[in-house]
């Protein structure tokens, strides 16, 4: 086992990946991929299924050799450098790893002993929903329940860093938030985090940053506000009797807006929406008694963002 001390500053980001390039024969899973994961944040890797999340991750764990490009895990190299890293990142293994006849509990036990300060298994248990079923062997659980295990054995020795690939896949909505709020909290203990999703909301909610990958190539990066914002011209839309005059709104409004009734008793402000605007419109139809229903004021969302680029929807 190569014992030398792992050599990373801390200045040093979590993941550091440059021109990362991977094929499988002739298919190009991952295609000069640029991705950073500061140290203390969350980075979604949000894409389509076949987008090259998961073979991004496998290299960034040493599971997988990349054809080019470098790759930095804490500063070190996720190959060479293995054995150090092995006990500094958290990985959620598919499958069972080793002991699919195992029980929940003892398989969590035993990834727990390999830490010097593991977080306590049965708190983990429970704050999962997996108390009921700590006696059940591992191949008896249910996917979710597998799935929440594998979490479990992910974050059980307080990593540094922990790759989460697709963690809520096959969880209905309670255990997805049960998920969130862990990593959420996971945060805010300073845990690094570099997670993959196809589900635009999970990236929404969780993540500092997001790399959205299609075809194994960034096609956008930021943080879910800037993506969400840039070239977004937000929009206020809702529902009154048809044939409303629109020419008071558009006076009563700052110089800029455009007011329109999209279809028959479908109208749509169009401008950057503030509280006063919205306050602006809503005052006018008290005016000129009209209740307004279906009011809605419209933002991209980092779905539309994947369809602008790339013409394509994010969900199959
Ligand atoms: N071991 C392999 N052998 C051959 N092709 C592979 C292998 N692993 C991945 N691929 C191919 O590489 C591409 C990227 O796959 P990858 O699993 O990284 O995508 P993904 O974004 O994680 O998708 P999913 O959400 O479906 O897992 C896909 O076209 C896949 O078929």
């Amino acid at each position: 086992m190569n014992d030398r001390p792992p050599s990373d500053p801390v200045a040093s980001p979590a993941v550091e990946v440059r021109g990362l390039v991977k094929a499988f024969g002739d298919r190009t899973a991952v295609d000069r991929l640029d991705l950073t994961v500061e140290r203390g944040q969350i980075l979604a890797l949000l894409g389509p299924n076949g987008a090259g999340k998961t073979t991004t991750v496998e290299i960034c764990e040493g599971f997988t050799t990349p054809d080019a490009g470098t790759v930095r895990v804490l500063g070190l190299d996720p190959i060479v450098d293995n054995d150090a890293l092995r006990r500094r990142i958290g990985v959620m293994l598919q499958g069972g790893g080793a002991y699919p006849g195992a029980r929940a509990e003892e398989m969590l036990r035993l990834v727990a002993a390999y830490s010097a300060d593991p977080i306590d298994p049965e708190f983990l248990l429970d704050a999962l929903g997996l108390g009921d079923v700590r006696r059940t062997s591992y191949r008896r659980l249910s996917g979710g329940q597998q799935q929440r295990l594998a979490l479990a054995c992910a974050i059980v020795g307080r990593p540094e860093l922990v790759f989460l690939d697709e963690p809520t896949a096959g969880l209905d909505a309670h255990a997805r938030l049960v998920v969130w709020e862990l990593v959420d909290r996971l945060r805010a203990d300073g845990v690094s985090i570099l997670l993959t999703t196809h589900l635009m909301d999970e990236a929404e909610e969780l993540a500092d940053q997001v790399v959205i990958i299609d075809h194994g190539r960034a096609v956008a990066a930021g943080t879910p506000a800037d993506l969400t914002s840039t070239g977004a011209e937000n929009e206020l839309r809702f529902t009154a009797p048809r044939g409303l005059d629109l020419s008071m709104l558009t006076l009563a409004l700052p110089e800029g807006y455009h007011c329109t009734e999209a279809n028959p008793g479908s109208y749509l402000v169009i401008g950057p929406m503030t509280p006063q605007v919205l306050a602006t419109v809503t005052a006018w139809c008290a005016k000129i008694n009209v209740l307004a229903t279906d009011l809605r004021v419209e933002t991209r969302s980092l779905e539309d963002v994947f369809l602008d680029l790339t013409g394509r929807a994010l969900r199959p």
